[in-house]
């Protein structure tokens, strides 16, 4: 078995290759200004150096001072740790190997460059300089090698890290500008061709050897029997339950968004499965009319043990409204764009990795919201419902862009909806009186994290038992600030973050006391029956909670469900249902005895196992399909309504 020490040895292994790229390197020096220097193609490098000297412009010229510029010491520092911060800071789990490996290819390339102008000497090119020439010698050039560590090394990572065709693009971008430094280099009199060579391959070999060591994956150890994490004995069990993991599940139906979820991702779905000794597997594919594929056929014709969905939150909240106080549990592999449950509920953002985790867990019961409106048949969220700014920024989001920049592309959207005008509208908490208000967007949450962390309702809590409204009225450029600030402090803050379990069940209404630190919340309640709220970011943001929250706008508003789009209308009612959806989740999630805001419910029981054949849902009164799941396209089996959801046109529209 692979230990922690062995495996780093391993990593930091190819390290050893960068004092033999550096004797390469000098041997090269020495030779370019040895033996070699009166040879072809040397001898003919002073022609090159003349003829860009003898074809100076100004535009050229101004282009060249650009590209030096970028590829300078600053230019590199800074952008560098511009990247860095960013990597570190913007997605919701930090992406330290990725920040490790850029600002170590660019420091390596440089420690490389300095010790080999240790070793060599040679002069500038006998042309005429357009930068004061610095005292290091001519061979390698650092500003091509230094270049190409940032430029290269960011390429990298937009071809492994990111999604989508629009990855080449970002990366052949970036991959232009090393080249190009190196004319520019040329252009400006500062290097030899060999020099600017010479700093190529320091900086792409140096590149290769960091990213060798520090992003190639590794062969992982096998996963440790269920039961049993990481080796370690099981956790104890607290009360009420009778077991984790699922090794007593017989029956699971898999929901699989085709286009989020592709066939390699499927294929480790089953691989997981299987490994958690789930063999009765039925799928079934979605489609924009049908966002949980044949889930409700299949519940209706027999016992379904576990329901894996594999898609973004529309088709979590599709599931979810089927299986709401059902007693079924779900199980979500976040293959969508924004996979905002899986990140409030504090799941693996890898899917696979989700679904392992959780499956060796435990069954946790967490709330949903239900909501309805004029036109918009009752229907259930897990994460949040809104209108407004959030509804037509989940609207515009280019599904071009979804797919190249992930949630990026919603980000993108929002930029283009800034200006909107405000809505006016009334909200009523509970039984408390009508409130009239102004925002430019409200948004009911059940989890409260957007995001990299970006706590949009810090207060949420999945198992709170209550849900939680924002209210976004900035006025003018300083209230937005205050409202970026606000919750880019709660993200730093780490606010929202906390996985689900460490809240309050039953928590009342907010005091004002709990604002994000370095903010001033100012708590105000309304006398005799008004809501509890607070207000922060210079009144920008306001927050209630309630059980029952019934929002009435002056005029039609676009209203979002979950990141899907409602139709337009006049009103939002939303009501929480505690603890109506069992949610598999991984083990280190289960709240401690003390503290059992989250029930864990016992997984299914290994009730009395007749023959394997009498188990398997072709036997079971089949869904319309025979049983055989849709995953080759087999025929559409009818859909009854999610339960509690009458049978109306289907509530929300398919996402643009
Ligand atoms: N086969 C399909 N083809 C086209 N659209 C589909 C299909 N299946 C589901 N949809 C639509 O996709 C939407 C649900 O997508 P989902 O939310 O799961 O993914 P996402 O948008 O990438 O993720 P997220 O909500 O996390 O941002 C629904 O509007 C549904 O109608």
């Amino acid at each position: 078995m692979t230990t922690g020490s062995g495996a780093a040895a391993g990593r930091t292994r190819p390290l050893l290759l960068l004092p033999l790229l550096w004797a390469l390197m000098v041997g090269a020096g020495l030779l370019i200004t040895g033996p070699a220097a009166t040879r072809w193609p040397l001898s003919a490098e002073g022609d090159v150096n003349a003829w860009f000297a003898g074809h100076r412009t100004r535009p050229a010229t101004s282009v060249s001072e650009w590209l030096t510029l970028i590829a300078s010491t600053e230019g590199v520092i800074g952008v560098t740790l511009v990247c860095v911060v960013a990597l570190v800071v913007l997605p919701r789990v930090p992406r330290w190997r990725e920040a490790v490996f850029l600002g170590a290819s660019v420091a390596a390339q440089s420690a490389l460059f300095l010790f080999i102008t240790l070793c060599v000497e040679r002069p500038r090119p006998v042309v005429s300089h357009l930068d004061p020439a610095p005292p290091t010698s001519s061979f390698p050039s650092g500003h091509v090698g230094a270049s190409v560590a940032l430029y290269g090394g960011l390429a990298t990572l937009a071809v492994t890290r990111l999604r989508g065709p629009w990855r080449y693009v970002a990366a052949a971008v970036l991959l232009v500008v090393p080249p190009a430094v190196a004319v520019s280099r040329l252009y400006r009199g500062m290097h030899h061709p060999s020099d600017v060579a010479g700093g190529l391959v320091n900086g792409a070999c140096t590149l290769l050897v960091i990213g060798y060591a520090l992003l190639a994956p590794r062969e992982r150890p096998a996963p440790p029997p269920a039961g049993r994490e990481g080796g370690r004995p099981p956790l104890p069990r607290s009360a009420g339950s009778t077991g984790g993991g699922v090794r007593g599940v017989r029956r699971v139906v898999v929901v699989r968004h085709p286009l989020a979820c592709a066939e390699k991702l499927a294929q480790q779905v089953r691989d997981v499965l299987v490994r958690h000794g789930c063999t009765d597997v039925r799928w079934t594919s979605t489609t924009a009319e049908r966002p949980c594929g044949d889930l409700a056929a299949y519940t209706a014709a027999g016992r379904v043990d576990l329901v894996v969905v594999c898609g973004g939150d529309g088709t979590v909240r599709a599931c979810a409204d089927e299986l709401a106080g059902s007693g079924t549990a779900l199980a979500v592999v976040p293959c969508g764009t924004g996979n905002l449950l899986a990140r409030n509920l504090g799941l693996p953002v890898k899917p696979a990795a989700a679904l392992d985790r959780a499956l060796s867990g435990d069954r946790v019961r967490i709330d949903v919201g239900r909501v309805s409106g004029d036109g918009l048949a009752p229907t259930r969220f897990t994460v949040m419902a809104g209108a407004g700014f959030d509804a037509v920024m989940v609207r515009d989001a280019s599904p071009r862009l979804k797919a190249s920049l992930g949630w990026l592309a919603y980000v993108v959207s929002a930029v283009r909806h800034l200006g909107d005008p405000p809505m006016r509208l009334s909200i009523r908490l509970d039984t408390g009186d009508v409130v009239p208000r102004r925002a430019r967007m409200v948004v009911i949450g059940n989890v409260g994290a957007l995001q990299g962390g970006v706590p949009l309702l810090p207060d949420a809590r999945p198992d709170s038992g209550r849900l939680e409204v924002v209210l976004l009225d900035p006025s003018g450029a300083v209230g937005w600030l205050a409202a970026a600030a606000h919750l880019l402090r709660g993200m730093m803050s780490g606010r929202s973050r906390r996985p689900a379990g460490t809240g309050t069940r039953g928590r009342r209404g907010t005091t004002g006391t709990t604002g994000t630190p370095g903010t001033t919340a100012t708590p105000r309640t309304t006398p005799a029956a008004g809501p509890a709220r607070r207000l922060v970011a210079r009144g920008a943001l306001e927050y209630f909670s309630a059980v029952r929250v019934d929002i009435r706008f002056a005029g039609s508003q676009a209203r979002e469900v979950d990141g899907d789009c409602a139709v337009e209308g006049t009103r939002l009612v939303a009501e929480v249902e505690p603890g109506a959806l069992l949610v598999q989740l991984p083990r280190s999630l289960r709240p401690a005895a003390s503290r059992p805001y989250l029930r864990t419910d016992p997984a299914p029981t290994a009730a009395p196992a007749p023959a394997a054949p009498g188990l398997r849902c072709a036997e079971s009164p089949a869904p319309a399909d025979g049983g055989q799941g849709d995953r080759h396209a087999g025929p559409v089996a009818p859909v009854r309504p999610g339960r509690g959801t009458p049978a109306s046109p289907a509530p929300l529209g398919r996402k643009p």
